[in-house]
């Protein structure tokens, strides 16, 4: 490949964002030049199986050239430049697709990747390829110039295609497209060629491209990569070595036999021999046996086959019968983390990891939405079926049998995988379960199916423990004990929780709650609503029994009774005052220290339910919401001294019309309006007008101290001067020049503005005459 000196060339400049990547990966890259190899491997076996996959209903992509296969050549050319060329058979870019594929960067995430790496120093970097991928850029790392050379497949679209050429310097901020001046040399596909840079000349080295391959790309394709490779070969005159390209280097032994049998001496020359060396010849590692896999295998086989750079966290490899009759061998992965996409709209996602090969052929990676639930969108799979015909389509594929199968042999394997990791590797699942924790508590909202097997994989935070499983809380129950204790309340700490009003009782009588934190909390007890028969109490709700109640129903029945009889008053008042807010006011049985309580009654939302209808808005001005939230019942203590108090205060009101006093009964009012709305609080609904219970609490406070409850404070303010009726000089907006924002740069600003970092100035203070005063001030 040379410059193509009397073709006429097209100038383009790079996309903007292109630029960018150039630049951080020719600057700040050195250290990780070596991914250049497997990135431009990775692209050609995309172009194959895109081949392959286009051929299954155009056969005519397939004419031009024979093979499908990648292969790397390394040589000198005439300026003693170091080159290396990667070439394959796939299908191939038009002079468009060369435009835009490598002029342009299409991938989401780009700015953001782009911005971090320029404000990171070199040594953060390499994490964030790691997490970008840089693709066909990183030629740049070891080229300082590169040409592609691409004869796209002949289609019904592009019947008579020609071969182009982008050529790009590694200090250019353009690239040159032509046609290509050799003519269409390719067959097709794609061919790739580096000029080296002085200091990557060791890329030439064979040994050091084989070490490459088999460290990074061995598994990157399933299609054969060749090496050339020349050396020196001493044979006899009469049988002169050929140039043979084969992946068998058993016949290239052969030609080199000697097979003389003469009593002569028999004349020998020294030949080179050039080969190409099949270097990716063992079988795909799913269809081996597990036993003859390395962990190591495992982890570069499914860095390269999933793009991830970060090894997976697990796998399985099984193979079996689908029961339709179709034999298959599987390996499953489980990502180090679960991708912070996922959470974005974790009901959207489907899964688009589950690679189906036939007989060894990549068919699909997409099969459709109902592939796997939700929950498991991100599981990693590769499938290898044995009798499915190899042009399936995509629609008749989703209507087999074996794909719903294949549905439920990958979740069976990934829970049982799941739960092995629970079982015998403590520190994976402690790993595991801090990114995918949420997934199972999903899963067994969403799987019904397999509901019973995902619950058992959630924890949960208590006021005992930080964790635990519904098993092992079961396992922890009291005597008598037939409620499993939660209390929810989204966004907060579990911290926070254990001081809740709604726990005091049973925390202190040693019973465990459920400490919930998470909006996907709630909705799974909702869901499950009872574990092994035992069912969920919220316990700030109505409801709640601790099992070892000494009394009967009946007797309790009948000694609540007494407790309201003798409360009576106190009840039928508060009532009054807390008509808007409650449905019923009753002497408590779950307070210890806190005077009261609001808890939801059996119909009603509790504070967390009503805090995830407000986020969700769904059903903001429903009936049904306005009813659930009257269901409200403020519990009283009928053991705390300020109920006992506010009982004998509300005994000694007059009942006589002229005895009645209207402003003890304000005063006593305004104690009651506190209480209800502290006891909302407390229970963690929002008071209705929190400044007027502030006012209140105000007048409370100052009736205390003895304060004069009505002397005003003292309010007056500066008003602001009048209306500014002169015009303001306004700068047309056109001749401004915004600067486009650079996420991170107002980090920048701010580090700049450190103390250490401003700029001091000398000046004098001048009079409005512009002549210098006296007194002189150093620092501005
Ligand atoms: N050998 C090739 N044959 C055909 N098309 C290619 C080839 N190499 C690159 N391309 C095209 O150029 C595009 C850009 O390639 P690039 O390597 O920069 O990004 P990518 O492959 O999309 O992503 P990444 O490599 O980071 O996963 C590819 O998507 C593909 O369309």
């Amino acid at each position: 490949q040379d410059s193509g000196a009397n073709v006429p060339k097209q100038k383009h400049d790079y996309q903007s964002d292109v630029a960018r990547l150039r630049k951080i990966v020719i600057n700040s890259l050195y250290s990780h030049r070596d991914v250049f190899l497997r990135e431009l491997i990775s692209n050609a076996n995309d172009a194959l199986e895109k081949l392959r996959l286009t051929s299954l209903t155009e056969k005519e992509v397939l004419s031009g050239a024979g093979d499908l296969n990648i292969t790397i050549k390394a040589y000198k050319d005439e300026d003693g430049k170091g080159r290396v060329v990667i070439r394959d058979t796939g299908i191939g870019m038009s002079p468009e697709e060369l435009t835009a594929n490598l002029g342009t960067l299409a991938k989401s995430g780009t700015s953001e990747f782009l911005a971090r790496a320029e404000s990171t120093d070199t040594t953060g970097t390499g994490n964030l390829i790691g997490a970008f991928g840089l693709g066909f850029y990183s030629s740049f790392l070891v080229a300082d110039r590169v040409y592609v050379s691409s004869l796209a497949a002949k289609s019904s679209r592009n019947s008579e295609p020609t071969q182009y050429v982008f050529s790009s310097g590694a200090d250019e901020s353009s690239f040159e497209i032509y046609p290509d001046p050799q003519g269409n040399t390719l067959g097709r596909g794609t061919e790739i060629t580096l000029v080296l840079k002085d200091d990557a000349i060791e890329y030439m080295d064979p040994h050091i491209i084989t070490d490459l391959v088999d460290k990074h790309s061995s598994f990157a394709s399933t299609f054969p990569i060749y090496l050339w490779t020349e050396r020196k070969e001493t044979v006899t005159e009469e049988e002169p070595a050929e140039e043979k390209v084969t992946d068998d280097t058993d016949e290239d032994e052969a030609v080199v036999e000697d097979v003389t049998e003469s009593d002569k001496t028999p004349k020998t020359k020294e030949v080179t021999v050039e080969e190409w060396i099949h270097m990716n010849s063992q079988p795909p590692i799913w269809m081996r046996d597990p036993k003859t896999v390395s962990d190591e295998e495992y982890e570069s086989f499914y860095q390269a086959t999933f793009k991830d750079y970060e090894k997976p966290l697990a796998w399985d490899h099984f193979s079996g019968d689908s029961g339709s009759g179709v034999s298959f061998k599987a390996i499953i992965f489980i990502p180090s983390e679960l991708s912070s996409e996922y959470w974005q709209n974790p009901l959207q996602s489907n899964a688009r990891d589950i690679r189906l090969m036939v007989k060894r052929v990549f068919i699909t990676s997409d099969l459709g939405e109902d592939a796997l639930p939700k929950w498991a969108s991100w599981v990693k799979v590769v499938v290898d079926a044995e009798d499915l015909p190899l042009n399936v389509s995509r629609e008749t594929l989703q209507s087999t049998r074996f794909l719903k199968q294949l549905r439920s042999i990958v979740l069976k394997h990934l829970l049982a995988l799941l739960a092995r990791i629970q079982e015998k590797e403590p520190e994976k699942w402690v790993t595991l379960h801090k990114s995918y924790g949420n997934v199972f508590k999903l899963g067994a909202v969403e799987d019904t199916k397999n509901r019973v097997k995902l619950a058992e994989l959630c924890r949960f935070a208590t006021n005992q423990r930080k964790e635990t499983s519904l098993e092992e809380y079961l396992e922890n129950r009291k005597k008598g004990q037939k409620q499993i204790f939660y209390l929810a309340d989204m966004g907060t700490t579990t911290e926070h929780l254990a001081k809740s009003v709604f726990i005091e009782k049973l925390h202190a009588r040693g019973y465990e709650v459920l400490l919930l934190t998470d909006p996907l909390d709630e909705i799974f007890v909702q869901n499950l609503r009872l574990w092994k028969t035992v069912p969920f109490q919220d316990v700030a709700k109505a409801g709640l029994r601790f099992g070892d109640e000494e009394m009967s129903p009946e007797e309790e029945k009948e000694e609540q009774k007494k407790l309201t009889e003798q409360y009576q008053p106190l009840l039928t008042w508060l009532k009054e005052q807390a008509g808007d807010i409650v449905r019923d006011v009753v002497i408590s049985n779950r307070l210890v220290t806190s005077s009261c309580a609001i808890v939801a009654d059996m119909m009603g939302y509790t504070a967390n339910v009503e805090k995830m209808m407000s986020a969700s808005q769904a059903s903001v001005n429903s009936p049904m919401r306005d009813f659930a939230k009257k269901q409200r019942i403020l519990e009283v203590n009928a053991k705390s001294p300020l109920v006992q108090g506010l009982l004998r205060r509300v005994e000694q009101l007059p009942s006589e019309e002229e005895a009645r006093d209207p402003e003890v009964e304000e005063e006593l009012k305004e104690v009651a309006s506190v209480l209800i709305d502290g006891a909302l609080v407390r229970s963690g609904f929002g008071v209705p007008d929190s400044n007027e219970f502030f006012t209140r609490v105000d007048r409370i406070l100052r009736r205390s101290l003895g304060v004069s409850e009505t002397a005003p404070t003292d309010t007056t303010v500066k008003p602001a001067p009048p209306v500014d009726s002169e015009p303001l000089e306004l700068q047309d907006p056109e001749s401004i020049e915004w600067e486009d924002y650079v996420p991170g740069a107002f980090r920048k600003q701010a580090e700049e503005f450190k103390p250490e970092n401003q700029i001091v100035f000398e000046a004098e203070e001048i009079d409005a005459e512009g002549n210098p005063l006296e007194k002189k001030h150093d620092e501005l």
